[in-house]
């Protein structure tokens, strides 16, 4: 699958049916209220404002460079660990500002799970890298490790294919396998969000599509975030889309009418390919 020459939408791919979501029918999970980020001098987000609805996907779509990422990032605190970064505005996770005072940033990342575009398993085996999360909470107890290895490789819809070399060192699994497994990795420890950076962009089309039919899966446990600059994939996956344009949020709303009928010439021009 071709991330940028498939701009052309499918719409048979899109939910059929007259009920379209609205954002203002869902609990809302994660709220962004006038977020500004600085790279240094540089501003890269613009004062975003969205709400993010519970157990639903939400996809950011937009050309290089607006900030998808960056945004991303901010909801686990990534950005945090670049030099110069400064953050303005407010960011809450379930009514909670997460760049408050008080807030431990080593949980919130437990509850805030991340994947990257290239699948990054540690050099270790298959068992340890999905155990990883949970003995760093102090859980050791081989049952106890043995149970959440099997929950979460099969939420992953890994187990199958590796429950008989759980032993052997992840970086042997093929790319697709190994994107699964920093799922499986990133769920174990029972985040409520899951935030997903273009998971698919490393990826061939069967285990993409391996990839989508987890993402919807996961939606029923977890709500999830995705970067994509697939706008088929964006389609297929998420019930709210973000189109961001240079540091900006331009339209936010469900995906259907996102990619059928935009309110914005930029998000239309982008989504037929005129530009991006
Ligand atoms: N660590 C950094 N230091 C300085 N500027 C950065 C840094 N990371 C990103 N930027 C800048 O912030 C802006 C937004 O970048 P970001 O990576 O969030 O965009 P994106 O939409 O995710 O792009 P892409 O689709 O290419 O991944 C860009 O102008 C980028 O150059």
């Amino acid at each position: 699958m071709n991330a940028t020459t498939d701009s052309k939408i499918d719409t048979n791919v899109l939910r059929e049916g007259p009920e379209r979501k609205r954002i203002e029918d869902e609990k809302i999970a994660i709220q962004v209220r006038d977020l500004k980020l600085y790279y240094g001098e540089k501003r890269a987000l613009n004062g975003i404002d969205l709400p993010i609805a519970e157990k639903r996907v939400t996809a950011f779509i937009g050309p290089s460079g607006c900030g998808k990422s960056t945004l991303l990032r901010c909801f686990n605190r990534m950005n945090d660990l670049v030099d110069g970064v400064r953050i303005e505005g407010e960011l809450s996770i379930n009514g909670r500002n997460i760049y408050g005072k008080d807030v431990n940033v080593a949980e919130l990342r437990r509850n805030v799970g991340m994947v990257f575009q290239k699948p990054n398993p540690f050099p270790k085996s298959i068992y340890e890298n999905v155990a990883y999360g949970l003995r760093l909470q102090g859980i050791n107890k081989r049952r106890v490790l043995d149970e959440v290895v099997e929950w979460a490789l099969k939420g992953a819809a890994l187990w199958d294919e590796v429950k008989d070399r759980l032993h052997d060192n992840a970086l042997g699994l093929s790319g697709g396998q190994q994107q699964r497994l920093c799922i499986a990795r990133a769920i174990a420890v029972q985040p409520q969000v899951l935030l997903l950076d273009e998971p698919a962009s490393a990826l061939d089309p069967i285990s993409t599509l391996k990839i989508e039919e987890l993402i919807n899966e996961l939606k029923n446990d977890y709500t999830i975030v995705i970067v994509t600059h697939n706008m088929q994939q964006a389609a297929r996956v998420s019930d709210y889309t973000a189109f961001m344009y240079l540091g900006d949020m331009i339209e936010y709303t469900d995906t259907d009418t996102i990619f059928t009928n935009p309110s914005e010439k930029q998000t239309e021009d982008y989504i037929t390919g005129r530009y991006g």
